[in-house]
């Protein structure tokens, strides 16, 4: 029963309005905006013009990264049960944010030198470097690396536990492995596992699941090096060659970490097709 002026009907002689019915659910209750829209303080004050949008991007990148550590721990699982489907799918959708979190930068490079210049100093010791779930993203794709939890600055005990826990936990890669032993395949040395990623790029018909997923892992691979690249040459524009607010040299760090790769044998292999 509709009754107009976003009336969808009457209940115990009171109107319920569109949205509304039977509950106290609305979208803001639903999306906690009352709680996501005050998180946004500002160091700078006078505040600089340019901060909120700074805070934004940054916030919304943790927020994507939340949900890339959801989906590739699920994709992960689904290759340990043996779901390649399921696995590749998740894999997928990874895929379509990460593409979008490199065509965020262009946002950010709507900022200027001198206008990040306006707050850049009060950011210092903070970094990105110090994003945990960024690292968790490295250590779950196969790029476990201890020496980088040592290095942070003021992390909480969730964090650091957070940290361990994804340093123990099995990564994608391992996942694979997994995936490849279930195909028949030895994996106990690196030769077999470059002898079973040849086969099954040579017999696509037979293992074109198993294809499938190397490929898309391969592509998870390809746009994390894409991001890493996006983001030097923003900082290059930014900042030059000024140290980074997080005690590295800045740019000459991020370039030495563009050639990290999460899956070399799978690179590798393209050499030998
Ligand atoms: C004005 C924009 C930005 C500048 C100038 C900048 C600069 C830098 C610099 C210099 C570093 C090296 C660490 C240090 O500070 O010494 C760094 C690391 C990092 N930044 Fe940014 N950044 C910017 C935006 C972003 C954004 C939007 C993100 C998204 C989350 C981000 C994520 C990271 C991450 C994850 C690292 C660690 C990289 C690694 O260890 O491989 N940065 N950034
Ligand atoms: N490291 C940057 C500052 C920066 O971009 C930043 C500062 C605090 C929190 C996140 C940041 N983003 C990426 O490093 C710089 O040296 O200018």
């Amino acid at each position: 029963m509709s009754t107009g002026d976003g009336v969808a009907g009457r209940w115990d002689g009171v109107d319920i309005h569109f949205g509304e019915e039977g509950g106290r659910l609305t979208y803001g209750s639903y999306l906690r905006l009352a709680e996501l829209l005050d998180q946004q303080r500002l160091e700078s004050d006078p505040p600089a013009h340019d901060e909120l949008l700074f805070i934004t991007i940054h916030q919304v990148y943790e927020l994507w990264f939340k949900q890339v550590l959801h989906e590739l721990t699920a994709s992960r699982d689904a290759m340990l049960s043996g779901e390649l489907w399921l696995a590749e799918h998740l894999l997928r959708r990874v895929h379509t944010i990460e593409r979008t979190l490199t065509q965020q930068v262009d946002i950010l490079e709507t900022m200027t030198p001198q206008d990040f210049g306006e707050f850049r100093h009060r950011l210092s010791p903070a970094s990105g470097f110090q994003s945990v779930q960024f690292r968790e993203i490295e250590f779950l794709s196969g790029a476990k690396d201890p020496s980088f939890v040592k290095r942070f600055r003021g992390l909480t005990e969730t964090e650091k536990a957070r940290l361990g826990q994804r340093l123990e936990a099995p990564t994608l890669w391992d996942a694979f492995l997994v995936v490849l032993g279930k195909a028949g395949f030895a994996t106990d040395t690196e030769d077999d596992v470059r002898d079973a990623l040849r086969k099954v790029a040579g017999d696509r018909g037979h293992y074109g699941a198993v294809w499938e997923l190397a490929e898309a892992l391969v592509q998870h691979d390809e746009l994390a090096a894409a991001w890493r690249a996006r983001h030097v040459v923003m900082v290059e524009r930014m900042i030059g060659t000024k140290p980074g607010t997080g005690g590295s040299s800045g740019a000459g760090y991020l370039r030495s970490r563009l050639d990290l790769r999460y899956y070399p044998l799978l690179w590798d292999l393209r050499s030998s097709l």
